[in-house]
């Protein structure tokens, strides 16, 4: 049986999602991808940590260390742009696929990324970078005739969880807050939830992925949900309308036009109703019309999801090519 070596980078609330379901999946993924998927490295910033991982895990900090073994594929769940970009970067200069759901990273370097996998030929893969669990990447990537007008969506699953708690359980900002941390859903530094940098950061990836190109970032409105009170709640309930963090692009002959910021919604509008940690995103095309796809924005398993459809694509994809991938060359000596 082929093996297939995964190198995990970040352990908190995704990475130990991702590692906990290739455990429990072991059976699927092999249907899947013909192969045993095995965890068989670790990357963490406290490698002294007790993990509770079997001891032929490589825990470390040193990405060198783990690049020197024969990993097959990089999944890349760390926080920040560094040393994310860098780590990515290494991986695939070395022949690794790579997944991440770093979105903070992607936004600014996804092209380069894609670009570099393309020369090594190696694959990228970024769905759980954008709206949790919800396939949106892979539906953009499908719309090949189609031409998309306009994506607007609540792309920030805490937000969405904070709001919605304050509309209907009266909860102060603060403790919806605290209870979005507790349940792993904000950030480690949730100034980019409340701020609405994360929402703008997944808006950039969506417009790379639907345009091809991204605004100049300077030209982006920015608003996040900090600052919105009970009060202010209360006011829009007793007005008939709903307050939601919504982030917009849409290509205006040419100049794409994009915003991120919390706007009051009638109840029939589509995002009105969309509650909790869930996001949803419409996308209008010229052909097929409106299209909304929700679900989970966050949280340990819907991100796990998305990273683990990266890994049976990438592996599937992979050995249907005729290009000598490294991994390809691996399954192929050692199915004989
Ligand atoms: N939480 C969610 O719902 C979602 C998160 N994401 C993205 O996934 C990534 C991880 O998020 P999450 O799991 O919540 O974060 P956590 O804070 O729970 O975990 C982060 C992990 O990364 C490690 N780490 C952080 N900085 C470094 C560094 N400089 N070098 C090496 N390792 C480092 C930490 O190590 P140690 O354990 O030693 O501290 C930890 O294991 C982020 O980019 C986030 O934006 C994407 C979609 C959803
Ligand atoms: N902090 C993010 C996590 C997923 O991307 C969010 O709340 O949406």
């Amino acid at each position: 049986m082929a093996t297939i070596k995964i190198a995990l980078l970040g352990f908190g609330t995704v990475g130990r999602g991702v590692y906990e379901v290739i455990q429990s999946h072991q059976n699927t993924l092999y249907e899947q991808t013909d192969s045993h998927i095995e965890v068989s490295a670790v990357l963490v910033q406290h490698p002294n940590q007790q993990r509770e991982l079997p001891e032929h895990i490589l825990v470390t900090d040193s990405i060198e260390d783990i690049l020197k073994t024969d990993i097959h594929i990089v999944i890349e769940a760390i926080v920040g742009e560094n040393p994310a970009y860098p780590y990515l970067k290494q991986a695939i200069e070395k022949g690794c696929h790579v997944i991440t759901a770093n979105k903070a990273m992607f936004a600014n370097h996804g092209d380069e990324l894609n670009q570099l996998a393309t020369e090594h030929g190696v694959k990228v893969g970024y769905e759980a970078t954008t709206a949790g669990g919800i396939p949106i990447i892979r539906t953009l990537q499908q719309l090949r005739v189609n031409q998309v007008q306009r994506i607007e969506g609540i792309l920030n699953g805490t937000s969405n969880y904070i709001l919605s708690k304050m509309a209907d359980e009266q909860l102060e900002f603060d403790d919806a807050l605290a209870q979005a941390k507790e349940l792993g859903y904000a950030e480690a530094d949730p100034a980019n939830d409340i701020e609405g940098l994360d929402a703008f950061y997944k808006l950039m990836i969506l417009s790379d992925t639907a345009f091809s190109s991204q605004p100049d970032w300077s030209d982006v409105m920015i608003n996040g949900i900090k600052g919105i009170t009970l009060d202010h709640i209360k006011e829009t309930i007793s007005s008939g309308k709903v307050i939601k963090h919504v982030a917009t692009i849409q290509n205006e002959d040419g100049a794409l036009r994009a915003s991120v910021q919390p706007m009051l919604l009638s109840p029939d509008h589509p995002l009105a109703s969309i509650k909790g940690v869930d996001n949803a995103i419409t996308i209008d095309t010229d052909l097929l019309g409106k299209v909304t796809l929700q679900g989970p924005g966050a949280g340990r398993y819907p991100t796990a999801s998305a990273l683990l459809e990266d890994l049976v694509s990438v592996v599937k994809e992979e050995v249907q090519t005729s290009v000598p991938y490294r991994l390809q060359k691996h399954l192929q000596i050692v199915k004989g």
